[in-house]
Protein backbone atom coordinates (compact mmCIF):
# COMPACT_ATOMS: atom_id res chain seq x y z
CA UNK A 1 0.00 0.00 0.00
CA UNK A 2 1.36 3.36 -1.00
CA UNK A 3 0.48 6.63 0.66
CA UNK A 4 -0.35 9.98 -0.83
CA UNK A 5 -0.97 13.18 1.09
CA UNK A 6 -2.24 16.30 -0.66
CA UNK A 7 -2.41 19.58 1.21
CA UNK A 8 -2.71 17.70 4.51
CA UNK A 9 -3.32 20.12 7.35
CA UNK A 10 -3.95 19.26 10.99
CA UNK A 11 -4.59 21.96 13.57
CA UNK A 12 -5.00 21.65 17.31
CA UNK A 13 -6.58 24.96 18.29
CA UNK A 14 -4.00 27.59 17.45
CA UNK A 15 -1.23 25.01 16.84
CA UNK A 16 -0.72 23.86 13.26
CA UNK A 17 0.84 20.40 13.57
CA UNK A 18 0.88 19.74 9.81
CA UNK A 19 0.71 22.55 7.29
CA UNK A 20 -0.47 21.72 3.75
CA UNK A 21 1.78 18.67 3.42
CA UNK A 22 2.17 17.03 0.02
CA UNK A 23 3.92 13.69 0.21
CA UNK A 24 4.09 10.37 -1.60
CA UNK A 25 5.40 7.21 0.05
CA UNK A 26 5.69 4.49 -2.58
CA UNK A 27 4.37 1.01 -1.87
CA UNK A 28 6.88 -1.62 -0.76
CA UNK A 29 9.52 0.46 0.94
CA UNK A 30 10.96 0.97 4.43
CA UNK A 31 10.52 4.67 5.00
CA UNK A 32 12.16 6.54 7.86
CA UNK A 33 10.01 9.37 9.19
CA UNK A 34 12.45 11.72 10.89
CA UNK A 35 11.98 15.08 12.52
CA UNK A 36 12.70 16.99 15.67
CA UNK A 37 10.34 16.98 18.65
CA UNK A 38 6.96 18.43 17.72
CA UNK A 39 7.62 18.33 13.96
CA UNK A 40 4.38 16.41 13.29
CA UNK A 41 5.44 12.76 12.96
CA UNK A 42 2.89 11.24 15.36
CA UNK A 43 0.16 13.46 13.96
CA UNK A 44 0.92 12.28 10.41
CA UNK A 45 0.97 8.60 11.39
CA UNK A 46 -2.30 9.01 13.34
CA UNK A 47 -3.98 10.47 10.27
CA UNK A 48 -2.67 7.64 8.05
CA UNK A 49 -4.13 5.07 10.44
CA UNK A 50 -7.41 7.03 10.63
CA UNK A 51 -6.96 7.59 14.38
CA UNK A 52 -7.44 11.27 13.61
CA UNK A 53 -9.22 13.29 10.90
CA UNK A 54 -7.30 16.00 9.09
CA UNK A 55 -8.46 19.61 9.34
CA UNK A 56 -8.02 19.98 5.57
CA UNK A 57 -6.51 18.16 2.61
CA UNK A 58 -6.61 14.62 1.30
CA UNK A 59 -5.14 11.37 2.65
CA UNK A 60 -4.98 8.42 0.30
CA UNK A 61 -3.86 4.98 1.43
CA UNK A 62 -3.78 2.52 -1.45
CA UNK A 63 -5.68 5.16 -3.42
CA UNK A 64 -8.55 5.51 -0.92
CA UNK A 65 -9.45 7.67 2.07
CA UNK A 66 -8.75 5.45 5.11
CA UNK A 67 -11.40 7.12 7.30
CA UNK A 68 -14.04 4.51 8.30
CA UNK A 69 -12.77 2.37 5.42
CA UNK A 70 -12.71 -1.29 6.55
CA UNK A 71 -10.97 -2.59 3.42
CA UNK A 72 -8.04 -0.25 3.93
CA UNK A 73 -7.95 -0.28 7.72
CA UNK A 74 -7.77 -4.06 8.13
CA UNK A 75 -4.45 -3.77 6.33
CA UNK A 76 -3.07 -0.76 8.23
CA UNK A 77 -1.44 -1.18 11.63
CA UNK A 78 -0.16 1.70 13.75
CA UNK A 79 1.86 0.85 16.83
CA UNK A 80 2.86 3.72 19.07
CA UNK A 81 5.36 3.71 21.88
CA UNK A 82 2.44 3.51 24.30
CA UNK A 83 1.72 0.05 22.92
CA UNK A 84 -1.85 0.32 21.60
CA UNK A 85 -2.84 -3.01 23.13
CA UNK A 86 -5.44 -4.13 25.67
CA UNK A 87 -3.37 -3.55 28.79
CA UNK A 88 -5.41 -5.67 31.21
CA UNK A 89 -5.66 -8.81 29.07
CA UNK A 90 -2.89 -11.43 28.85
CA UNK A 91 -0.73 -11.06 25.78
CA UNK A 92 -2.03 -14.41 24.53
CA UNK A 93 -5.56 -12.94 24.41
CA UNK A 94 -4.28 -9.73 22.87
CA UNK A 95 -2.72 -11.75 20.07
CA UNK A 96 -5.97 -13.72 19.54
CA UNK A 97 -7.80 -10.39 19.27
CA UNK A 98 -5.29 -9.04 16.75
CA UNK A 99 -5.52 -12.30 14.76
CA UNK A 100 -9.29 -11.76 14.42
CA UNK A 101 -8.85 -8.21 13.14
CA UNK A 102 -5.89 -8.70 10.79
CA UNK A 103 -6.39 -11.13 7.89
CA UNK A 104 -2.64 -11.53 7.28
CA UNK A 105 -1.73 -12.07 10.96
CA UNK A 106 0.82 -14.87 11.35
CA UNK A 107 0.67 -16.71 14.69
CA UNK A 108 4.00 -18.49 14.07
CA UNK A 109 5.76 -15.17 13.53
CA UNK A 110 4.11 -13.81 16.69
CA UNK A 111 5.24 -16.87 18.68
CA UNK A 112 8.80 -16.64 17.38
CA UNK A 113 9.00 -12.94 18.21
CA UNK A 114 7.53 -13.51 21.69
CA UNK A 115 10.34 -16.04 22.28
CA UNK A 116 12.95 -13.72 20.81
CA UNK A 117 11.95 -10.93 23.21
CA UNK A 118 11.45 -13.40 26.09
CA UNK A 119 7.83 -12.37 26.59
CA UNK A 120 5.53 -14.69 28.54
CA UNK A 121 2.15 -14.86 26.71
CA UNK A 122 0.33 -15.36 30.03
CA UNK A 123 1.39 -11.93 31.28
CA UNK A 124 -0.70 -8.76 30.91
CA UNK A 125 0.84 -5.72 29.22
CA UNK A 126 0.15 -3.56 32.29
CA UNK A 127 2.41 -5.89 34.31
CA UNK A 128 5.37 -5.52 31.92
CA UNK A 129 8.34 -3.20 32.08
CA UNK A 130 8.42 -0.29 29.62
CA UNK A 131 10.86 -2.06 27.31
CA UNK A 132 8.85 -5.29 27.41
CA UNK A 133 5.68 -3.34 26.50
CA UNK A 134 7.55 -1.80 23.58
CA UNK A 135 8.71 -5.26 22.50
CA UNK A 136 5.11 -6.51 22.60
CA UNK A 137 4.12 -3.58 20.36
CA UNK A 138 6.80 -4.73 17.92
CA UNK A 139 5.39 -8.29 18.00
CA UNK A 140 1.90 -6.98 17.18
CA UNK A 141 3.19 -4.65 14.47
CA UNK A 142 5.33 -7.20 12.65
CA UNK A 143 3.14 -10.31 13.09
CA UNK A 144 0.09 -8.41 11.76
CA UNK A 145 1.84 -8.35 8.37
CA UNK A 146 -0.34 -5.44 7.30
CA UNK A 147 0.38 -3.93 3.88
CA UNK A 148 0.98 -0.60 5.64
CA UNK A 149 2.77 -0.89 8.98
CA UNK A 150 3.32 2.32 10.93
CA UNK A 151 5.79 2.09 13.82
CA UNK A 152 5.92 5.29 15.87
CA UNK A 153 8.99 5.35 18.13
CA UNK A 154 8.01 1.81 18.98
CA UNK A 155 11.52 0.80 20.06
CA UNK A 156 12.18 3.77 22.33
CA UNK A 157 11.93 1.94 25.64
CA UNK A 158 13.87 -1.14 24.54
CA UNK A 159 17.45 -1.83 25.60
CA UNK A 160 20.18 -2.06 22.94
CA UNK A 161 20.14 -5.87 22.45
CA UNK A 162 16.33 -5.81 22.13
CA UNK A 163 16.47 -2.92 19.67
CA UNK A 164 18.98 -4.77 17.52
CA UNK A 165 16.77 -7.87 17.66
CA UNK A 166 13.90 -5.63 16.51
CA UNK A 167 15.93 -4.24 13.59
CA UNK A 168 16.90 -7.76 12.50
CA UNK A 169 13.31 -9.00 12.81
CA UNK A 170 12.01 -6.04 10.82
CA UNK A 171 14.45 -6.71 7.99
CA UNK A 172 13.77 -10.46 7.97
CA UNK A 173 10.01 -9.87 7.87
CA UNK A 174 10.32 -7.21 5.19
CA UNK A 175 12.47 -9.40 2.96
CA UNK A 176 10.17 -12.41 3.41
CA UNK A 177 6.95 -10.39 2.97
CA UNK A 178 7.58 -7.01 1.37
CA UNK A 179 5.17 -4.33 2.54
CA UNK A 180 5.23 -0.61 3.28
CA UNK A 181 6.79 0.14 6.64
CA UNK A 182 6.99 3.67 8.00
CA UNK A 183 9.28 3.93 10.99
CA UNK A 184 9.51 7.11 13.01
CA UNK A 185 12.63 7.35 15.13
CA UNK A 186 15.08 9.66 16.83
CA UNK A 187 17.72 6.89 16.83
CA UNK A 188 18.93 7.81 13.36
CA UNK A 189 22.37 6.23 13.72
CA UNK A 190 20.81 2.90 14.54
CA UNK A 191 17.96 2.78 12.04
CA UNK A 192 19.73 4.28 9.01
CA UNK A 193 20.81 0.91 7.65
CA UNK A 194 17.15 -0.19 7.48
CA UNK A 195 15.86 2.75 5.49
CA UNK A 196 15.24 2.87 1.74
CA UNK A 197 13.51 6.25 1.73
CA UNK A 198 13.72 9.11 4.19
CA UNK A 199 11.16 11.81 4.94
CA UNK A 200 12.22 14.66 7.20
CA UNK A 201 9.44 16.71 8.74
CA UNK A 202 10.25 20.13 10.08
CA UNK A 203 7.83 22.53 11.77
CA UNK A 204 4.81 20.78 10.27
CA UNK A 205 6.15 20.65 6.70
CA UNK A 206 8.23 18.24 4.61
CA UNK A 207 11.84 19.41 4.64
CA UNK A 208 12.90 16.66 2.27
CA UNK A 209 11.89 13.30 0.90
CA UNK A 210 14.60 11.29 -0.78
CA UNK A 211 15.86 7.78 -1.19
CA UNK A 212 18.41 7.00 1.51
CA UNK A 213 21.32 6.45 -0.89
CA UNK A 214 20.82 9.83 -2.57
CA UNK A 215 20.60 11.47 0.84
CA UNK A 216 23.88 9.89 1.94
CA UNK A 217 25.42 11.25 -1.25
CA UNK A 218 24.74 14.79 -0.03
CA UNK A 219 27.91 14.63 1.98
CA UNK A 220 31.09 12.67 2.54
CA UNK A 221 32.89 11.23 5.53
CA UNK A 222 36.66 11.49 5.41
CA UNK A 223 38.99 9.61 7.73
CA UNK A 224 42.76 9.72 8.04
CA UNK A 225 45.75 11.52 9.57
CA UNK A 226 44.71 14.83 11.14
CA UNK A 227 46.74 17.12 8.83
CA UNK A 228 45.53 15.40 5.65
CA UNK A 229 41.91 15.56 6.79
CA UNK A 230 42.23 19.27 7.70
CA UNK A 231 43.71 19.97 4.26
CA UNK A 232 40.97 18.02 2.48
CA UNK A 233 38.10 19.62 4.42
CA UNK A 234 39.38 23.21 4.10
CA UNK A 235 36.76 25.24 2.27
CA UNK A 236 34.02 22.64 2.93
CA UNK A 237 31.21 22.88 5.44
CA UNK A 238 32.21 20.47 8.23
CA UNK A 239 29.19 18.89 9.98
CA UNK A 240 31.15 17.02 12.65
CA UNK A 241 34.70 16.11 13.55
CA UNK A 242 36.00 13.37 15.82
CA UNK A 243 39.59 12.68 16.75
CA UNK A 244 41.13 9.51 18.12
CA UNK A 245 44.88 9.93 18.64
CA UNK A 246 46.20 11.30 15.35
CA UNK A 247 43.29 9.99 13.29
CA UNK A 248 40.41 12.31 12.48
CA UNK A 249 37.01 11.56 11.00
CA UNK A 250 35.10 14.52 9.59
CA UNK A 251 31.70 14.73 7.91
CA UNK A 252 31.39 17.33 5.21
CA UNK A 253 28.28 18.67 3.52
CA UNK A 254 28.17 18.85 -0.26
CA UNK A 255 29.57 16.81 -3.11
CA UNK A 256 33.26 16.15 -3.70
CA UNK A 257 34.31 16.16 -7.38
CA UNK A 258 35.54 12.71 -8.52
CA UNK A 259 39.12 13.97 -9.23
CA UNK A 260 39.39 15.42 -5.71
CA UNK A 261 38.02 12.18 -4.25
CA UNK A 262 40.54 10.12 -6.25
CA UNK A 263 43.43 12.36 -5.09
CA UNK A 264 42.26 12.02 -1.47
CA UNK A 265 42.10 8.22 -1.66
CA UNK A 266 45.54 8.09 -3.36
CA UNK A 267 46.96 10.14 -0.50
CA UNK A 268 45.71 7.61 2.05
CA UNK A 269 42.40 9.15 3.13
CA UNK A 270 39.31 6.98 3.45
CA UNK A 271 36.09 8.39 1.99
CA UNK A 272 32.60 7.11 2.71
CA UNK A 273 28.95 8.12 2.86
CA UNK A 274 27.96 10.90 5.23
CA UNK A 275 26.42 9.97 8.55
CA UNK A 276 22.66 10.50 8.29
CA UNK A 277 22.42 11.77 11.86
CA UNK A 278 24.99 14.54 11.26
CA UNK A 279 23.19 15.53 8.08
CA UNK A 280 19.85 15.56 9.91
CA UNK A 281 21.20 17.76 12.71
CA UNK A 282 22.63 20.15 10.13
CA UNK A 283 19.46 20.31 8.03
CA UNK A 284 17.12 20.85 10.98
CA UNK A 285 19.39 22.98 13.17
CA UNK A 286 17.58 26.19 13.99
CA UNK A 287 17.55 25.93 17.75
CA UNK A 288 14.62 24.63 19.78
CA UNK A 289 11.07 25.54 18.79
N1 LIG B 1 -3.68 16.38 21.09
C1 LIG B 1 -3.00 17.51 20.87
N2 LIG B 1 -3.46 18.69 21.29
C2 LIG B 1 -2.81 19.84 21.05
N3 LIG B 1 -1.63 19.91 20.38
C3 LIG B 1 -1.11 18.76 19.93
C4 LIG B 1 -1.75 17.50 20.15
N4 LIG B 1 -1.01 16.53 19.58
C5 LIG B 1 0.08 17.14 19.04
N5 LIG B 1 0.01 18.49 19.25
C6 LIG B 1 0.99 19.48 18.79
O1 LIG B 1 1.22 19.25 17.41
C7 LIG B 1 2.61 19.39 17.10
C8 LIG B 1 3.13 18.10 16.47
O2 LIG B 1 3.12 17.08 17.46
P1 LIG B 1 3.52 15.57 17.14
O3 LIG B 1 3.21 14.75 18.35
O4 LIG B 1 2.89 15.17 15.86
O5 LIG B 1 5.10 15.71 16.94
P2 LIG B 1 6.23 14.59 16.82
O6 LIG B 1 7.05 14.93 15.61
O7 LIG B 1 5.64 13.22 16.87
O8 LIG B 1 7.10 14.88 18.12
P3 LIG B 1 8.02 13.92 19.07
O9 LIG B 1 9.25 13.60 18.27
O10 LIG B 1 8.33 14.83 20.22
O11 LIG B 1 7.21 12.73 19.45
C9 LIG B 1 3.31 19.80 18.40
O12 LIG B 1 3.44 21.21 18.41
C10 LIG B 1 2.34 19.34 19.47
O13 LIG B 1 2.44 20.17 20.60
Amino acid sequence: MGVELRGLTVRFGSTTALDAVDLTIPAGTVCGLLGRNGSGKTTMLSVLAAFRRPTAGAVLVDGEDPWENPRVLQDVCLVRESGDVLADLPMRENLAYVAGARPRFDADVAGALMDRFELDPAKRPDRLSRGQRSAFGVVVGLASRTALTLLDEVHLGMDAPSRYAFYDALLEEYVAHPRTIVLSSHLIDEVQRLLETVVILHRGGVLLTEDAETLRGRGVSVTGPAEAVEEFTAGHQVLSRQQLGRTVQAMIHGEVPPEAAARAVASGLELGPVDLQDLFVHLTAEGPR
